[in-house]
């Protein structure tokens, strides 16, 4: 579970995010709202990549303040733009990087990096460079790269964005097929329609929190 008590974000002196009290507990959690509604911050607080200016958040009993090597371990964090997540010559060294920081064995790090390959349609890249891939591809990859570590849950920031209608449907089966818990922050409002709950935040406040049929036509409807 991910809890957020009270927690207030601010940069400079700028709020971003304002008194959000939070328990995910769902499988399938959709983060809605307009640009600069605080979306990413939030995706951002859940793993710990930023930790609130004020409140706490816990993932699975950990602090991400007091505890933030051990919550990356068990949240993974798929970026919009992958070429930020990509940072290794060829495919095989990009997606075995993470386990080989964690001091897995070479053959455990071949064994388990063949297996996610295999399963994101990227075996034939292995030995290639990643810059020479898709936009959709890079996509794919970026999420290999996450999933290779065997996080318990998985915040998405954006991952339909960038792609075209075909790498767009296998990233949606890819979240759908997931076992891990996923907190997604999207703007693709079709993705989410059977995600078990859906948050709405506008100026750093959640304004709608219910399941989707409930909560996107709400979202819409507030927009005007
Ligand atoms: N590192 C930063 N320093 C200063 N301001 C920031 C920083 N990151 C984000 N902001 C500001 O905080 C606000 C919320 O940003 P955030 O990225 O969380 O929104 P968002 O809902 O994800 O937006 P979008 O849909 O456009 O990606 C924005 O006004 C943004 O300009």
């Amino acid at each position: 579970m991910i809890e957020l008590r009270a927690v207030t974000h601010a940069y400079g002196d700028r709020a971003v995010l304002r008194d959000l009290s939070l328990s995910i507990r769902e499988r399938r959690v959709a983060i809605l709202g307009g640009n600069g509604s605080g979306k990413s911050t939030l995706a951002r607080m859940l793993n710990g990549l930023i930790v609130p200016s004020s409140g706490v958040v816990t993932v699975d009993g950990l602090d991400t303040r007091t505890d933030g090597r051990a919550v990356r371990q068990r949240v993974g964090f798929v970026f919009q733009n992958p070429d930020v997540q990509i940072v290794y010559p060829t495919v095989e060294e990009d997606v075995g990087f993470g386990l080989k920081a964690r001091k897995v064995a070479k053959d455990e790090i071949a064994r388990r990096v063949t297996t996610v390959l295999d399963r994101y349609n990227l075996t034939r890249y292995r030995h290639q460079p990643a810059h020479q891939m898709s936009g959709g591809e890079k996509q794919l990859l970026a999420i290999a790269g996450v999933l290779v570590l065997e996080p318990a849950h998985v915040v998405f920031d954006e991952p339909t964005t960038l792609l075209d209608l075909r790498n767009r449907r296998t990233v949606i089966q890819v979240i759908r097929e997931l076992p891990q818990k996923a907190v997604v922050v999207t703007h693709d409002l079709d993705m989410v329609m059977d995600f078990d709950r859906a948050l709405v935040l506008e100026e750093g406040r959640i304004v709608i929190d219910d399941v989707p049929a409930v909560a996107v036509p709400a979202y819409v409807a507030r927009l005007g």
